[in-house]
């Protein structure tokens, strides 16, 4: 038998000879004639080659044929070169690479096959191993198995798991006689084979030398190939999963509507998402690489710094004192390489007080379409309204109690600036010492009893919205210097405390006094009152407002029983009419309370006289003269006429103060009481004096 192993397989370096050729040729020659002796016989033929030959022709693989291999359809490819597009890609970087630096000479070709060697791309030089009629375009897609095409450099280093060569008559089909191929799997971060490495180079036979000095450096060249393209391939993935984890981490920042800093541990600014640009008002350039004292003051910096943990801090930074934030922070442990630092969570303080203010209730619901009222007088007031809130200036609601000055106060609000938050503070309900603490706020500890961290005034929680002081007449004088003062500057200094803040928002105040004579008399300050009623509405009484007595009943009776979920009585005609020629002390609220009172007497689908309450069935109880009269004095009593001593004191009392437009000496005459009496009266029976100024 010949042997050739002498000539082919030295150690590392393999000489071939002229004769080492057609030794081998022979071997194949023999071995394709009488299949059945086994090549494994010869001693010249590499055992794993021999074997090879063997399964080849086992799977009937034609060794003369010059069509190569079976192809996939287009689709197949389509996909096939789709899924391998990144180690496509590298492959053809590194080989370009290596072609660069005159380590792939031009002789070589380069292929590249996937994992059941479906051929994705090749290289190099004109690939003469193929029959003339499968021109070069053509061959990707095609499948080289052990099946299609036999015994070859990557089917075998498919069926070892490791690089191989193959020499001239090596290979099974005479196709591929001329060539001399090494091949190397290519394996993923998981050590599982993804594809195969082919170099190539053509001989041609007889050799030009007699003896061709056949080097390893092939099978080292593919083999250092295959590894340059599995470290590129893995390096692209964990730079790929690094770029969508920080892309992922971008998206999460955000989306976050908090501004989230990211700081190392001298408090330089690393990290932020989006929102920090908003809230700072500086673009994200000029934050980065900035301490965060720049933005946030010393005092965070230095927390930061001592790696803190701060669950709530109210900041505002030296240069910027008109802003002021609540900030977060969590010290960062040391992580690898990375030292340690913080995150901050930082909100703009204003956010967090429209959040606090809408969440505790004191939001405007009202708008001018919900103020109800048919009446001239009162479209009048609306349309005033409507055009007085476009501006931003201040406003004063005056009108007796009950006529809607608070309605108002919060429509005005809505048509303006219905997203900032509606701060409401009844001066007279507060006592005279916490007033000013209430409105201004004060700085921690700044009195006895004062919070440690202090607390935002009423004035700054306004801040982008509207603050509403009813009963300002109430207020004490030397508040209202305070509060004349910030309505000039427009910012606003808490109590014990040494900055000023600016503030932004628009002043309606309402009164039912006559702040005017107030003023006059030293109990107003005349400065605030002009500054207050350069814009002032009157709200009509209700008694001055046509029809709307009936239109207001009928509302209020609609919205009562829908709310106690119950059929909605009709007012009798003499019952509407008792309504009607009533007086309205209390105006639109004691409407409100007369009709919910008449819909809980009543019992059937009627509200008539008897279910009114009784001051409004009294008053307007049918005598001679309703005013100076209203009690049968003949001793001629029913049951129908027979009412509280109080009750009547209030009518009578009442009247004789309609009658006479509020002139107190005369009805205290015509009552024949003394006028500090009918003062006296007057306060005990809860009778607004004022009311009746302008009876007609
Ligand atoms: N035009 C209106 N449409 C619907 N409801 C109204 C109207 N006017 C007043 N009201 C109702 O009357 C009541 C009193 O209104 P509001 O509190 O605004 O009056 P006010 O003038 O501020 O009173 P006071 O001076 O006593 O504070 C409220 O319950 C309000 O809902």
């Amino acid at each position: 038998m010949p042997d050739t192993k002498e000539n082919l397989h030295d150690a590392h370096n393999l000489i071939l000879t002229n004769t080492g050729w057609e030794q081998l040729l022979e071997c194949k020659k023999i071995f394709l004639q009488n299949n059945t002796i086994a090549p494994k016989e010869y001693a010249g033929i590499r055992l794993e080659v021999a074997e090879s030959w063997l399964r080849s022709h086992d799977l009937g693989v034609n060794p003369y044929k010059s069509s190569l291999a079976e192809h996939l359809n287009s689709n197949e490819i389509a996909k096939i070169l789709a899924e391998n597009k990144d180690l496509i890609g590298i492959t053809k970087a590194v080989f370009i690479d290596l072609k660069i630096k005159d380590i792939m000479t031009s002789n070589y070709a380069l292929y590249l096959f996937d994992k059941n060697g479906v051929l994705l791309s090749h290289e190099g030089e004109k690939i003469k191993l193929i029959s003339e009629d499968h021109p070069e375009s053509s061959i990707v897609g095609q499948v080289w198995s052990e099946a299609t095409v036999g015994t070859c450099a990557h089917v075998l280093s498919m069926h070892l798991k490791k690089p191989v060569y193959i020499v001239g008559p090596e290979h099974y089909c005479t196709v591929f006689q001329n060539s001399c191929t090494s091949a190397a799997p290519l394996t993923n971060e998981d050590n599982e084979i993804i594809g195969y490495l082919v170099v190539s180079y053509h001989i041609d036979f007889p050799l030009s030398h007699d003896s061709y000095y056949l080097s390893t450096y092939p099978l080292g060249l593919i083999t250092a190939m295959a590894v340059a393209v599995e470290n590129k391939l893995r390096f692209t993935k964990s730079y790929q999963l690094l770029k969508s984890a920080h892309h992922m981490q971008e998206v999460i920042l955000s989306v976050i509507e908090e501004g989230i800093i990211i700081t190392d541990n001298r408090g330089k600014i690393i990290t932020i998402n989006k929102e920090v640009v908003n809230i700072f008002n500086t673009p994200e350039e000029e934050i980065i690489g900035r301490t965060i004292d720049r933005f946030l003051g010393p005092q965070i910096g230095e927390a930061v710094r001592n790696n803190e943990t701060i669950d709530i801090e109210e900041a505002s930074c030296s240069n910027n004192h008109d802003k002021s934030y609540l900030v977060l922070i969590r010290p960062l442990d040391k992580h690898g390489n990375y030292p340690n630092g913080a995150v901050l969570r930082v909100n703009p303080m204003e956010m967090i007080n429209a959040l606090v203010t809408n969440r505790t209730g004191a939001f405007a619901t009202y708008t001018f379409d919900k103020i109800i009222g048919k009446s001239n007088a009162i479209k009048e007031t609306i349309s005033l309204g409507k055009r007085f809130s476009l501006s931003n200036e201040n406003i004063l609601l005056t009108g007796e109690s009950g006529t809607g000055k608070e309605l108002f106060a919060q429509a005005i609000h809505n048509a303006h600036r219905p997203q900032g938050p509606f701060i409401a503070v009844n001066c007279a309900a507060m006592p005279r010492e916490l007033i000013e603490s209430e409105l201004f706020g004060y700085e921690g500890g700044s009195f006895t009893g004062a919070e440690r961290r202090g607390r935002a005034g009423k004035i700054e929680l306004a801040h982008g919205g509207t603050l509403f002081l009813d009963e300002i007449g109430d207020m004490p004088l030397e508040v209202q210097a305070i509060l004349l003062r910030v309505l000039e500057d427009k910012k606003v200094m808490r109590i014990g405390g040494h900055i000023y803040k600016k503030v932004d928002f628009r002043l309606v105040a309402a009164t039912n006094k006559d702040l005017e004579r107030m003023s006059h008399e030293n109990l107003f300050r005349s400065d605030l009152f002009f500054r207050l009623s350069i814009l002032s509405i009157q709200l009509p009484p209700l008694r001055k407002r046509d029809n709307d007595v009936e239109v207001l009943a009928n509302y209020f009776i609609a919205k009562y029983c829908a709310k106690i979920k119950r059929k909605a009585p009709l007012i009798s005609e003499e019952a509407l009419e008792v309504l009607k020629s009533y007086g309205w002390p209390g105006n639109v609220r004691q409407l409100e309370n007369s009709v919910i009172y008449a819909v809980n007497l009543a019992q059937g689908d009627l509200i008539q006289c008897r279910h009114l309450p009784e001051s409004l069935y009294a008053a307007s109880h049918p005598t001679a003269d309703n005013y100076r009269e209203p009690i049968d004095m003949t001793g001629n009593y029913t049951l129908e006429n027979i009412y509280k001593i109080d009750v009547m004191e209030k009518i009578l009392i009442e009247n004789a103060l309609y009658k006479t437009r509020n002139n107190i000496t005369k009805a205290a005459e015509l009552l024949g009481m003394a006028k500090s009496t009918l003062y006296r009266k007057a306060k005990e029976l809860n009778i607004n004096m004022g009311t009746f100024k302008n009876s007609d």
